[in-house]
C-alpha cells in the first residue's frame, strides 16, 4: 500500500534513499524524468509542440530532464526557464548545463511572459514541486496566470500543480492542470475536493524508492490501488454453497423511496451475497419483488416507513445488516433504529437516513457495536460531526470521530477517504465524476454489507468494496460519460471483478 508521506517527509526519503542506495541525486531526477517520458510517450505523438515550463528548484531540474530525454526521442520541445535570477538547486543547475545546444531554452522576462505567444499543443508544468512555501508572486504567478488562461491545448502538472501546497489547502493562485503525474506517491493535497479543478486526473508514477524508505515517514496515511485489493479478496472453491457467500439483510425504503433500497440489494447480491433479504415498508413490497425477484423481501402489512414493529424480527439470522437507504427520518423510524443498534450485534453499515438519524439522535451514537461502518457523504459527515473549514479540517474531524465513537467511517467522494479507530486513512484510487449520480451511495452500502456478510474483516470489506465501486463506476461510465446512472454501476460490478483477475 503506497505510504502518502508529507512535502517535508519527501526530501528526507530522497535523501535517505539515495545514501542507502549510493547513487546520486541527480540519477534519482534522471529516474523521475524516465519515468514520466515512459509514460508520455504512450500517450503524446512526436509531433505534438511541446512546452517546457522550468522553475529553479528540483521540480525545474526534473522538467529539464524530461525537456532532453524528449527532445533525444525525436519531440519538437521548447524549454521556458523562469526563476533565474534565483540560485538553482544543484541538480536543476546540472541539468540546465546538460541540455543540448541545439534544444530550444528561452528564459523568460516579465515582458515575454506578458506577451507570450507560441503556438503550443502541451504545456508540462515544472515550475515549482512541493517546495514551495509561500503563495506565489511575481514572475511564477503571473506565468501561472497567464498558462491558465490558454485554452485548447492539454496541460500535464510534474509531482503537483504549480502553487498548490503539497499538504494544506492552496491559499492564492496555482497551476490548472489536465493531468498530474506524482512522483513515487500521491502528494496529500491532491486528494483534497477544493483542488480537484487544478490537478484534473491523477496519475502515480513508480520511480523506483521502494516501500522501505517510505514507510519510515509514515503518517498512517496510504493510497489505495489495485495491486492491493486484488490480495484482500477471499477465495471460495468448487465446493462453497450459498451459505458460505452469506446471508445480508439490506433495511431501508419508505413510500416513493423505493429505489434506494433496491439498488443496495442488486449490489449486494452483484457483489456476490448467496442471500440478500431487504426489511422494506409495507408499500414496498410489490415494488421489491417485481423489480428484484432475487431478493427476499420482509415487510409489515399497509406501512409507509419503517417502524418499531419490525424490531421483533430476528436479525441474528444475517451474517451483516446494512441500514439507511431511502428509510426517511420519521421518529418511528428512529425508534427502530435505536432498538434495532441496540439489539443487533453483527457487522452493521449505516447510511443515508440511517446516518441523518444518528445526526438527529446523536445519543444513539453511543449504541453502535465497535467498528460499525458508517458511510457519510460530505454533507451527512458535517451533521454528524459539525461544520468542517476545509477537506484538511474534515479529515482530522473524521479520525477524531472514528477514534471517539470506534467506528470505521467510509467519507464519500472522490478519492474516498476510508478512517478506522486507529488513526489509519486510506484514500481509494478509483471512481470519476459520472459516479456523482443518484443512488451511487446506495450501491456502495449494498456493496460493503455484502463483503461483511461474506466474512471479509472490517477493513477488506471496506477497502475491496470503495475499490469495486469506484472500479465498477470507470467501467459503467466509459461510453455512457455523463449519461451514466446508477444501475449502469451495478451491471459494472461483475465486470470490475474480472479486472481483478476474481472469478
Ligand atoms: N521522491 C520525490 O518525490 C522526488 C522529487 N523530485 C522533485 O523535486 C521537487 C521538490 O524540489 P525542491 O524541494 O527543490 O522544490 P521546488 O518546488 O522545485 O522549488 C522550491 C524552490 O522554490 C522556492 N520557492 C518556494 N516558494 C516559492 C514561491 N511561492 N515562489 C517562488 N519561489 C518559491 C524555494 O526557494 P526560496 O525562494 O524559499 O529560497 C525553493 O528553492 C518535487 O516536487 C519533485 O518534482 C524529483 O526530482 C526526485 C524525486
Ligand atoms: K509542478
Amino acid at each position: 500500500m503506497l505510504e502518502i508521506i508529507s512535502g517535508i517527509s519527501v526530501k528526507k526519503v530522497d535523501e535517505g534513499f539515495v545514501l542507502d542506495k549510493g547513487i546520486s541525486s541527480h540519477k534519482l531526477m534522471e529516474n523521475a524524468a524516465l519515468a514520466f517520458c515512459n509514460w508520455f510517450e504512450r500517450h503524446y505523438q512526436r509531433n505534438d509542440k511541446v512546452g517546457i515550463f522550468c522553475g529553479h528548484g528540483n521540480n525545474g531540474g526534473d522538467g529539464l530532464a524530461i525537456a532532453r530525454m524528449l527532445w533525444r526521442k525525436g519531440y519538437d520541445v521548447i524549454v521556458f526557464l523562469v526563476g533565474e535570477n534565483n540560485e538553482p538547486s544543484p541538480d536543476c543547475k546540472l541539468n540546465r548545463e546538460l541540455l543540448p545546444d541545439k534544444l530550444p531554452a528561452l528564459s523568460m522576462s516579465h515582458e515575454d511572459i506578458a506577451h507570450m505567444e507560441y503556438d503550443l499543443n502541451i504545456v508540462v508544468d515544472a515550475l515549482l514541486g512541493v517546495g514551495i512555501n509561500r503563495p506565489l508572486e511575481g514572475d511564477y504567478k503571473n506565468l501561472v496566470n497567464k498558462l491558465n488562461s490558454l485554452s485548447g491545448l492539454t496541460k500535464i502538472s510534474i509531482d503537483i500543480p504549480t502553487g498548490l501546497p503539497s499538504d494544506d489547502c492552496l491559499a492564492g493562485d496555482a497551476f490548472i492542470a489536465d493531468i498530474t503525474l506524482s512522483f513515487q506517491s500521491p502528494k496529500f493535497s491532491l486528494l483534497f475536493p477544493e483542488h480537484a479543478n487544478y490537478v484534473g486526473q491523477l496519475k502515480v508514477v513508480d520511480i523506483g524508492i521502494n516501500q522501505f524508505y517510505l514507510s519510515q515517514f509514515s503518517e498512517g496515511k496510504f493510497y489505495v490501488q489495485k495491486k492491493d485489493i486484488a490480495l484482500r479478496h477471499k477465495n471460495f472453491s468448487r465446493f462453497s454453497h450459498k451459505g458460505d457467500f452469506g446471508k445480508v439483510m439490506l433495511v431501508g425504503g419508505s413510500f416513493g423511496s423505493m429505489g434506494a433500497i433496491r439498488m443496495s440489494s442488486e449490489a449486494a447480491l452483484r457483489t456476490g451475497s448467496g442471500l440478500a433479504c431487504c426489511m422494506v415498508p409495507g408499500c414496498g413490497v410489490d415494488i421489491m419483488q417485481v423489480s428484484l425477484p432475487e431478493a427476499q423481501v420482509w415487510a409489515k402489512k399497509d406501512s409507509d416507513c419503517i417502524d418499531a414493529d419490525y424490531l421483533g424480527y430476528n436479525f441474528d439470522r444475517f451474517d451483516a445488516v446494512g441500514v439507511g437507504p431511502g428509510m426517511g427520518t420519521h421518529d418511528t423510524t428512529a425508534e427502530f433504529l435505536r432498538g434495532f443498534l441496540t439489539k443487533y450485534k453483527g457487522p452493521i453499515v449505516v447510511d443515508a437516513d440511517g446516518l441523518n438519524i444518528l445526526a438527529k439522535h446523536p445519543e444513539q451514537l453511543s449504541l453502535l457495536a465497535d467498528r460499525s461502518i458508517l458511510t457519510p457523504h460530505l454533507l451527512e459527515f458535517e451533521r454528524l460531526a459539525g461544520h468542517c473549514k476545509n477537506h484538511k479540517d474534515r479529515l482530522q474531524k473524521a479520525s477524531d470521530f472514528s477514534k471517539k465513537h470506534k467506528v470505521i467511517i467510509v467519507l464519500k467522494g472522490a478519492h474516498t477517504c476510508i478512517t478506522f479507530p486507529d488513526g489509519r486513512q486510506f484514500f481509494n484510487s478509483t471512481g470519476n465524476k459520472h459516479m456523482a449520480t443518484g443512488g451511487s451511495g446506495d450501491i456502495l452500502t449494498g456493496m460493503i454489507t455484502s463483503f461483511l456478510g461474506q466474512g471479509y474483516s472490517f477493513e477488506n470489506a471496506a477497502l475491496c468494496a470503495v475499490f469495486h465501486h469506484g472500479l465498477s463506476g470507470e467501467i459503467a461510465s466509459a461510453d455512457k460519460k455523463r449519461g451514466t446512472i446508477a444501475t449502469d454501476i451495478i451491471k459494472s460490478i461483475p465486470l470490475s471483478y474480472l479486472r481483478l483477475g476474481i472469478e
